[in-house]
């Protein structure tokens, strides 16, 4: 049967009025919702793409360009004033060589929250001004977690007034924080030793920058706390970008250095203006030229024929073998200066080499009162006999000559200037790593000589006493300041971090002050005697000793003389996180073999 086919509505089959009814009833409704289903699964359609798009565009902006940092702030100087009730004291959070920073409380409207630190720099210092450029130009480039950040500033060239604004980090310094025992948070292990990896971070970052840039001052009140005490660096005041790139192959048997390739290259920062809205410009293809030469590392102390003679001392104290002579006590007292209280020095060591002296008397007259009682034959039969007692005699002797020898020899060494040649500067620079206030408090006096040292007003006098590497003290010659030098003065923050103790501290129980004094040399003492635990503060809570002696080994890496074998800040960050294998201890600090003292073996082969 054939199907019959509906007749299809057709509006002529319809009555008028039906038609309008259906189409009055049914379209609007219909139309509508099909018009707006539409509209949305277009609009939505085209949302998901240009979103896409956004995204793949946005991926492929972040992997080629670094996020760019907001512009810096311009602050009027009357709304930094406002801000800190007019640089009120009671605002005042710390006191720098060149400037007081103040805590700010801006108003809502401007950049960079509402609480901020505001540094103030003090009018007519030349040098702070050129350190306060300098860090704005850094400062304002870096853009790191572990880096402080600048806000913004504030200038007013007529009356030499210059501000720079920061975020805030409420819990101040780590001198303050660690050695000042202001944050009793800082007994944990943990928090101590995330703060170390935190600084190593930062550093890392700066050296891993093209070009690098190298910090030249960092030291516990350069590293700051936030609010979880997570740690940033700041002060970039003595920061400059490395200008040369020095390869060393350093030959692993002798231990010598076998060449250097130096590549001279123009920085790749241009500082276009040394105002303080200074633009610093990265060059595309900077000149590169080669030249290969070779060096031992006498040359590299002496590097251009110049003699180091502000470095002698250091180089002596790094153990170069400097003679002089020079008593253990004059040496402390010269070393400590007025830390130390020189009639107790005089006191006890006076006493001490009496007391021994004594004592050594006496047994030599009584062994030689045995000696002598002794008749010819009885000298013959006990003399096989008691030979062995002599030779233990003798053996003790040298043993404890020797140990006096290593010590005098080590503070000799150890020595700012066994020579009459220390000037008060040195000593004042020396004071700094016994107590920061006090270097500041004489800086402050003299604030256009030396960031440094203190002993020329040459701007490339870099870092700070205690900190700074030797090849970096008084380094007029630029060549010698690398990256290595933030490694050094990194060594020297750990250790401090792991003994709660400064580079140069005179606390303790008063028989062990002379040989703990130096914490660099104490630490190498300490290595050699295998005895590193010794090292880590007492007061640490929750300690991972294995993670502390690690820190103690990655800072004697850092601390050696030669800054070829010091390890590169990516290596330190390895090491301490556990990306690379622990370091050994440097060769010369592997703890000693066992004596060998002819008499040991001679017993052996008689046995
Ligand atoms: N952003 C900040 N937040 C909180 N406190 C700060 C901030 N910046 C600096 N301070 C405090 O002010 C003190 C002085 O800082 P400043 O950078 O001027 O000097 P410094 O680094 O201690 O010394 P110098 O400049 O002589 O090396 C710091 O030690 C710190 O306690």
């Amino acid at each position: 049967m054939p199907s019959r086919a509906l007749p299809s509505p057709s509006p002529a089959n319809l009555p008028p009025s039906t038609h309008h009814e259906t189409t009055t009833r049914i379209s609007p409704p219909l139309i509508s919702a099909a018009v707006g289903l539409s509209l949305f699964f277009t609009l939505s359609l085209c949302f998901c793409k240009s979103n896409r798009k956004r995204r793949s565009s946005a991926a492929v902006v972040s992997s080629s360009t670094p996020p760019q940092k907001p512009p810096l702030q311009e602050f009027s100087y009357s709304t930094l004033r406002r801000a800190t009730a007019s640089f009120s004291p009671e605002n005042k959070l710390g006191q720098g060589g060149f400037g007081s920073v103040f805590r700010g409380d801006l108003p809502r409207s401007s950049i960079g929250g509402s609480v901020v630190a505001v540094k103030v720099m003090d009018s007519g210092s030349l040098q702070g001004e050129r350190e306060f450029q300098n860090e704005l130009l850094f400062a304002g480039k870096l853009d790191s977690p572990r880096v402080v950040s600048v806000v913004g500033f504030s200038r007013d060239r007529k009356r030499r007034r210059l501000a720079l604004v920061y975020e805030m980090m409420e819990n101040g310094n780590l001198q303050d924080a660690l050695l000042h025992r202001k944050a009793p948070e800082l007994t944990e292990w943990k928090r101590r030793f995330r703060v170390a990896v935190d600084v190593a971070r930062g550093i890392e970052h700066l050296h891993g920058l093209n070009p690098p840039v190298i910090h030249g001052d960092l030291k516990p009140s350069n590293v700051l706390l936030d609010r979880g005490f997570n740690a940033k660096i700041a002060d970039f005041g003595l920061a400059r970008v490395r200008s040369e790139q020095v390869t060393v192959t350093v030959n692993d048997e002798s231990n010598d250095v076998e060449s250097v390739m130096t590549n001279t290259t123009e920085s790749n920062f241009e500082f276009a203006d040394q105002s303080p809205v200074s633009v610093c410009k990265v060059n595309e293809s900077p000149e590169t030229t080669a030249t290969s030469v070779s060096v031992s590392p006498e040359m590299e102390v002496k590097r251009n024929g110049k003699e180091m003679e502000n470095r002698d001392w250091w180089w002596k104290q790094e153990g170069g073998g400097g003679g002089g002579g020079g008593k253990v006590e004059d040496y402390v007292t010269q070393w400590i200066g007025s830390e130390v209280k020189k009639e107790w020095i005089a006191e006890t060591s006076e006493a001490a080499s009496l007391s021994s002296a004594k004592m050594e008397k006496k047994k030599s007259s009584k062994r030689l009162e045995w000696w002598l009682s002794l008749d010819e034959e009885d000298k013959k039969t006990k003399k096989k006999k008691n030979r062995r007692m002599v030779r233990e005699w003798w053996k003790d002797e040298y043993r404890k000559k020797k140990k006096k020898n290593t010590l005098e020899s080590e503070f000799q060494s150890d020595d700012v200037s066994s020579s009459n040649s220390i000037t008060s500067s040195s000593i004042d620079w020396w004071l700094d790593g016994l107590s920061g206030e006090q270097w500041r408090a004489r800086r402050k006096n003299s604030r256009d000589s030396a960031k440094s040292c203190g002993v020329s007003s040459t701007p490339s006098m870099r870092g700070t006493m205690c900190y700074v590497a030797p090849e970096c003290c008084g380094a007029n010659n630029i060549d010698d300041v690398s990256e290595k030098c933030d490694v050094y003065s990194y060594g020297v923050l750990l250790l401090v971090l792991v003994s709660g103790r400064r580079p140069l501290d005179v606390s303790g129980p008063a028989s062990e002050i002379i040989q703990r004094a130096n914490l660099m040399s104490w630490a190498r003492k300490l290595a050699r005697g295998g005895r590193l635990g010794e090292l880590v503060d007492e007061k640490l809570q929750c300690l991972d000793q294995e993670q502390a002696v690690l820190c103690i080994k990655v800072a004697l890496q850092c601390l050696q003389r030669s800054p070829v074998s010091r390890p590169s800040m990516k290596d330190v960050l390895g090491m301490l996180t556990g990306a690379m294998s622990p370091p050994e201890l440097p060769r010369e600090l592997s703890p000693s073999p066992q004596s060998q003292f002819p008499f040991k073996t001679r017993r052996k082969q008689r046995r």
